[in-house]
């Protein structure tokens, strides 16, 4: 994306942000609640009205905040990953043989082949959160736009998912919004620092001036957030 700008009920979020993520890389977006890392994403989707800029993505599937998803309903874990293709099966049309083989293929990528009769709501959060992934990639996308994925799951839960991301990045664009700073300085091949619009953004090792992240996330030089990420302590007054 290029230079968008993007207003919520009439008040700006997003400015002149500038974005390119590439086939092969699994970047990180990372800021404060209210940075605009949703609005981006919805923005990329086309869900939004731009201000100002252009996006250019080619096809994207999105991989909402689990809490956005409604879990309570009867559907098999094939049903909830067919529900990706509505746009494309029409709404209330059956599906055909080559819709249904690109749910399973989709669920074979996330390894829930074995579930995929299953009820939804039967599955652990982990589980749940692969479905949602099948269920973005079943349209085959260049890029997958992950909103929070971690959120509320265990370590092996996160573990298993990130390996999952970094595998479906050898072939896709994956950009992942996250607070988990630490693993994402460690996993993602680069980062981006977004505050209403791009502060930085590079490859982890690029990205040690603590100023940049106390910018981002308006934070001081004492912030444990600087600790966490091991960068090196400001010793005088940033920004002066
Ligand atoms: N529908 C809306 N109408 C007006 N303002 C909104 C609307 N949705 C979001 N906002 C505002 O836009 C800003 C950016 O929100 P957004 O959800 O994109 O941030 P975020 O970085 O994803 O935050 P979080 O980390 O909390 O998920 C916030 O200040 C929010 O209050």
């Amino acid at each position: 994306m290029t230079g968008v700008a993007a207003d919520l009920g009439g008040r700006p979020v997003l400015r002149d942000v500038n974005l390119r993520v590439d086939a092969g890389e699994f970047a990180a977006l990372l800021g404060p609640n209210g940075a605009g890392k949703t609005t981006l994403m919805r923005a990329a989707l086309g869900l939004i009205p731009l201000r100002a800029g252009t996006v250019t993505t080619g096809s994207a599937g999105y991989v909402p905040q689990r809490h956005d998803f409604t879990w309570d309903f009867p559907a098999s874990v094939e049903d909830a990953v067919l529900s990706g293709l509505v746009g494309r099966i029409g709404l209330f049309r059956r599906p055909r043989v080559a819709h249904w083989q690109a749910a399973w293929h989709a669920l074979d990528q996330v390894h829930l082949a074995d579930l995929r009769k299953r009820p939804v709501g039967e599955l652990s959060g982990g589980q749940r959160q692969r479905v949602l992934v099948a269920r973005a990639l079943v349209l085959e996308p260049a890029v997958l736009l992950l909103d929070e994925p971690f959120t509320g799951l265990d370590m092996p839960a996160q573990e298993t998912l990130t390996e999952l991301f970094t595998h479906i990045a050898r072939e896709r664009a994956v950009l992942m919004a996250t607070h988990d700073l630490a693993a994402a300085a460690y996993t993602c091949d680069r980062l981006v620092l977004l505050n209403r619009t791009v502060v930085a953004a590079g490859r982890t090792a690029e990205l040690r001036d603590p100023a940049i992240w106390m910018r981002t996330f308006d934070v001081g030089p004492g912030s444990h957030l600087l600790k966490a990420l091991a960068l090196p302590v400001p010793t005088e007054p940033v920004g002066a």
